[in-house]
């Protein structure tokens, strides 16, 4: 079972929460929206790093999570234990926005796709972030970083439930995903320009597990 808690996050709507939450000293308000925005921070250094690495302008992604209307999101997934073992709590996809940082309260449960049905756990430190590439970060490098797939195990510690708290930092609806001059020097571009409100339609009327970035490529 999972619980699901959206977070919509433009840096307009958190201003405004930040400005209201001061006055009404909701303290669950506050910590997300100061968690939201620590988290928001990293996530545009590790793409000013990323941007860097392979030769563009250095805010070329980071300033889509910037903007005042930036789609990001947070969610807590909660996954209570299973008496049954090799249950699927969340399956197998890729996430469709930029970069995801996501955190565990320690319980093992998420797992990185090598191909070819292998597995990979990671280790679930709870002070450690797992940093997962997005659809669109896919699409902006040319196919340079890859969405990771993942999947998430249903937990089996019977005396604890596994919680994962997942910043998924994306840009406004109506920001055009493109790849950088710059990457496309001797490449061709292997996908279409498209929006983020068209990348999320299409992505929410297709299954999970499906491979949604190859409706936009170029044949
Ligand atoms: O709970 C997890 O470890 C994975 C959750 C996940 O992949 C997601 O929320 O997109
Ligand atoms: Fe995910």
């Amino acid at each position: 079972m999972i619980l699901y808690l959206g977070w919509g996050i433009g840096l307009e709507k958190k201003r405004q929460v930040r400005n209201s939450s001061s006055k009404c000293g909701c303290g669950y308000r506050n910590a997300v929206s100061s968690y939201v925005e620590c988290v928001r921070e990293l996530a545009c250094k590790i793409l000013e790093l990323i941007a860097q690495g392979v030769g563009v302008p250095p805010t070329s992604f980071s300033r889509l999570l910037n903007s005042f209307d930036s789609d990001s999101l947070l969610r807590l997934n909660h996954y209570p234990p299973v008496t049954h073992t090799a249950a699927i709590g969340f399956g197998e996809h890729s996430d469709p926005q930029i970069l995801t940082l996501l955190r565990s309260n320690g319980v093992p449960g998420l797992q990185i796709s090598l191909g070819n049905d292998t597995w990979l756990p990671v280790d679930p430190d709870p002070l450690a972030f797992c940093v997962n590439i997005g659809d669109l970060l896919q699409a902006m490098t040319n196919g340079r970083f890859v969405s990771v797939r993942h999947r998430a195990m249903a937990n089996t510690l019977h005396d604890r439930s596994r919680l994962s708290l997942v910043f998924f930092g994306g840009p406004s609806p109506e920001a055009i995903i493109t790849c950088p001059p710059q990457l496309l020097k001797q490449n061709q571009p292997r996908y279409r320009a498209f929006t983020w409100a068209e990348y999320k339609s299409h992505t929410y009327a297709h299954r999970l597990g499906e491979t949604r970035l190859d409706h936009f490529k170029i044949a």
